[in-house]
């Protein structure tokens, strides 16, 4: 059965995110075309309200297709990044480019058509499960429960009062964070865009869902069709990643794989052996080659 088609404005999306838009498209902004979507950041620099630097001259190329781990410690600029890729803030000064088109020159709903973003902060809007999830994208009751089958919401959902019609409060204030978030990434999973974003997707779960549920955006992005950024300071899941980027106090400092990472003994090995909970066994893989950062 085809869903039908909600209006939802952006203000309020972005509201969602507590952010507020100011920046207007320009007069001869192009649509961006979907496919799989290459990133690059090229030089940029950011500060918020021009005060101290957050981002320092931040190069990086994610190529279309790839699964790529931006990892930091708290404050360190991830959220930052995915705000300037979003076009939430422009940078102060360098480019960032999807497809070689410079974000500043598409029109920015296009732009976020073919982002997927699970923010860190997994607010609600006051409506029904079923309208949580769509979020006003055309799609299908059968894609919306294949995703919460994925992210281990929908027997959940189904016992619910009123199923995918059950009201969630202002917010979502009436469900968990954790059934919150949950519904957020089966959004995120529902629109199928092709660049995904996740910024801490589990910080609301426990290990075991947390593994869970990652294992299941894995496998389902593992087609090479879909962009995906994940931006964590649990280690855990850039593990087995394409690729790791490391940003430090506003710079990307390293850049590879886990072991390659872990054998420069560097900002990323600290990181991992101040892990509580991490998997000795994944140290121990096989030797992988080196990757610059723009590889
Ligand atoms: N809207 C804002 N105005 C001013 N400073 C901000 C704003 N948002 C973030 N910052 C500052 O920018 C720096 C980077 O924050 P950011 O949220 O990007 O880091 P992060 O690595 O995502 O951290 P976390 O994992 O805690 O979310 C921090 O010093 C933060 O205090």
């Amino acid at each position: 059965m085809e869903i039908q088609m909600k209006f939802i404005d952006l203000e309020n999306i972005l509201d969602l995110f507590n952010e507020k838009i100011d920046l207007r498209d320009k007069k001869d902004a192009v649509k961006l075309n979907s496919g799989t979507t290459s990133i690059h950041f090229n030089d940029v620099c950011f500060s918020y309200l021009h005060l101290k630097p957050i981002l320092n001259h931040v190069n990086f190329t994610i190529n279309a297709g790839q699964r790529v781990a931006l990892v930091g410690a708290p404050g360190s600029g991830k959220t930052t990044i995915i705000r300037l890729l979003l076009r939430f803030f422009d940078p102060n000064s360098g480019t960032i480019e999807l497809n070689g088109s410079n974000i500043k020159d598409v029109q920015q709903n296009s732009l976020r058509d073919i982002i997927g973003l699970v923010p860190q902060d997994c607010d609600l809007f006051s409506g029904d499960v079923m309208t949580n999830i769509t979020y006003g994208m055309s799609t299908t009751d059968d894609k919306v429960t294949d995703a919460a089958k994925l992210v281990d919401i929908h027997d959940r959902i189904l016992d619910m009062p009123d199923q995918y019609s059950t009201y969630v409060g202002e917010r979502g204030q009436m469900l968990t964070r954790e059934e919150r978030q949950r519904l957020v990434i089966a959004r995120t999973i529902t629109k199928d865009a092709n660049i995904l974003i996740f910024d801490e997707p589990t910080s609301n779960l426990d290990n075991i869902a947390a593994a869970k549920i990652l294992r299941s955006i894995k496998e389902t992005y593992s087609d090479k069709k879909h962009t995906v950024l994940i931006a964590t300071h649990n280690l855990s899941m850039a593990v087995d990643c394409d690729r790791i980027l490391v940003l430090h106090q506003g710079e990307i400092v390293e850049s590879g794989k886990h072991i390659d990472l872990i054998r420069l003994n560097g900002v990323y090995t600290r990181m991992w052996q101040q892990q509580p909970d991490h998997d000795e066994e994944n140290i121990c893989m096989p030797g992988l080659s080196g990757h610059s950062i723009n590889s």
